[in-house]
């Protein structure tokens, strides 16, 4: 999930691509970033003039940039810097220790991103081939942290879920153990809390605020890239709090090892406990997700038409329920039950539909086949050269993991072959994966020219 501040950041430079520098300077600029749940947006603005004009002229086109930046649907909520001042003083007039710092360590705060999304829970989280595997480590990370998987390591493509199995730990863990002292971040926010944290003099009190935590979750860590101090300094976080059983929940959008310029000993670090991926969901799940979303919105659809839907947004879950939500409003807007007809209308012009064809098994033979100067022939044949082997077995796994084909259908594409032939295929690269760096980075390239 974006933090407030880069939200805020790329719907400013959608505002000012869009209009005049007058309006721009007049009413974009003056405007700063309060909160982002995930759903609401809290802008605070410098005066009832800049709210209604808001409220009137730009909410819309927030609104807009926002779906096109996150795939769903974001409600801006307006304040005055006045309030947000008000509430300041009205913070800082309580009595503490400290009341006669000097000034600027009054201005410092860490992040406040500690909350955790109410919505992101268990009961919410639909499971199916793609996330199984993370759910199931999840759920029990939440029933006793810092003991089995620690690190627990979600990573997989943007919007399939990670954000919601990590909090879903917290929130779990909250309910059943209130007394649990939780902390979410982003990595992002750990940066800026740990530059502040120098820049004041209080990397002590940083030091107490992150390592003082039964669970530490750290989302999207791919950002730490290029960050040697930070790393420096997360280094230090994660073997006080691994070293005294503390749990440690990371997400990033690649395994630890494809992450550029991450210092070696965090890598293994990060391996120590259980890399978990989550792949996107199938057809099948991604109907179930639908469907799901559409009781908790109290939205009456028939089977059909979330098929529908769900057979036309294949990509990951934000778009799924982005598309979802803005079938809502269609229907809303005119009036009329939700029907494949009206689905079909509300993302006719929605360029998230599928840009290009779905990948086949065949695309992934005739790259792999080219990528390892053999024939297609050969690929799919009976050779048991390890030259020949080797990059069949990577087809076939590549083919399980980034096409919906089913296991015998993939083992008739391979020459006839049994399904237990691609399980076993698929299993023998899963392993190989862990311990050679060469064929790890072989897939890698194949995949990212196949996407
Ligand atoms: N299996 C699922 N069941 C129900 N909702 C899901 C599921 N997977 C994802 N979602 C929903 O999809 C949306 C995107 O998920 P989330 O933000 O957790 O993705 P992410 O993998 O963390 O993405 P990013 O890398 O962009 O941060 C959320 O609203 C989440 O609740």
């Amino acid at each position: 999930m974006l933090d407030k501040d880069s939200l805020w950041q790329k719907l400013s430079e959608q505002f000012r691509e869009n209009t005049t520098d007058l309006t721009y300077d007049t009413w974009i600029k003056p405007v700063t970033p309060i909160s982002f749940d995930g759903s609401t947006l809290t802008l605070s603005l410098p005066s009832e003039l800049h709210r209604d004009y808001w409220k009137e002229q730009l909410a819309p086109n927030l609104i807009e940039y926002a779906f096109v930046i996150t795939k769903g649907n974001i409600e801006p909520k307006f304040i005055l810097d006045s309030d947000v001042k008000k509430e300041e003083t009205e913070l800082e007039s309580e009595p503490t220790d400290d009341a006669n710092e000097p000034e600027p360590d009054e201005e410092f705060s860490f992040s406040k991103e500690t909350h955790l999304n109410p919505n992101y829970t268990f009961d919410n989280f639909i499971i199916g081939k793609g996330n199984q595997m993370a759910h199931a480590a999840a759920l029990i990370v939440s029933e006793e942290p810092g003991k089995l998987y620690n690190p627990l390591f979600f990573y997989g493509g943007v919007g399939l879920g990670k954000t919601h199995l990590m909090q879903a730990i917290g929130n779990k863990r909250l309910e059943d153990h209130p007394e649990t002292n939780v902390k979410y971040v982003t990595s992002e926010a750990f940066t800026n809390d740990f530059i502040n944290a120098i820049q004041t003099n209080r990397t002590e009190e940083f030091r107490r605020e992150y390592r003082n935590v039964d669970i530490l979750m750290v989302d999207d860590i791919q950002f730490f890239a290029q960050k040697e101090g930070t790393q420096e300094e997360f280094f230090h976080t994660f073997n006080d709090l691994y070293n005294n059983d503390k749990q440690i929940v990371l997400t990033s959008d690649r395994v630890p090892q494809e992450i550029p310029k991450l210092q070696e000993r965090l890598v293994s670090r990060f391996a120590w406990g259980l890399p978990v991926d989550i792949t996107p969901p199938d057809l099948e799940t991604r109907i179930a997700i639908l469907k799901n979303k559409a009781k908790l919105d109290n939205l009456v659809i028939p089977n059909d038409t979330l098929a529908y839907i769900a057979g036309q947004i294949d990509s990951n879950v934000r778009e799924l329920e982005g598309a979802l939500s803005r079938v809502q409003a269609y229907s809303k807007l005119k009036n009329e039950p939700i029907t494949t007809d009206l689905v079909y209308e509300a993302l006719r012009g929605l360029k998230l539909t599928k840009t290009s064809r779905e990948l086949s098994i065949v695309d992934i033979q005739n790259k792999v086949a080219s990528y390892f100067h053999v024939s297609i022939t050969d690929l799919k044949g009976k050779k048991r050269m390890k030259s020949i082997v080797v990059p069949r077995q990577i087809a076939m796994y590549l083919s399980r993991e980034m096409t919906n084909n089913s296991l015998p259908k993939i083992g008739k594409e391979f020459g006839g072959k049994d399904h237990t032939t691609v399980i076993h295929a698929c299993d023998k690269i899963s392993e190989i994966i862990k311990i050679d760096i060469d064929i790890r980075k072989e897939i890698a390239d194949i995949k990212s020219e196949l996407n």
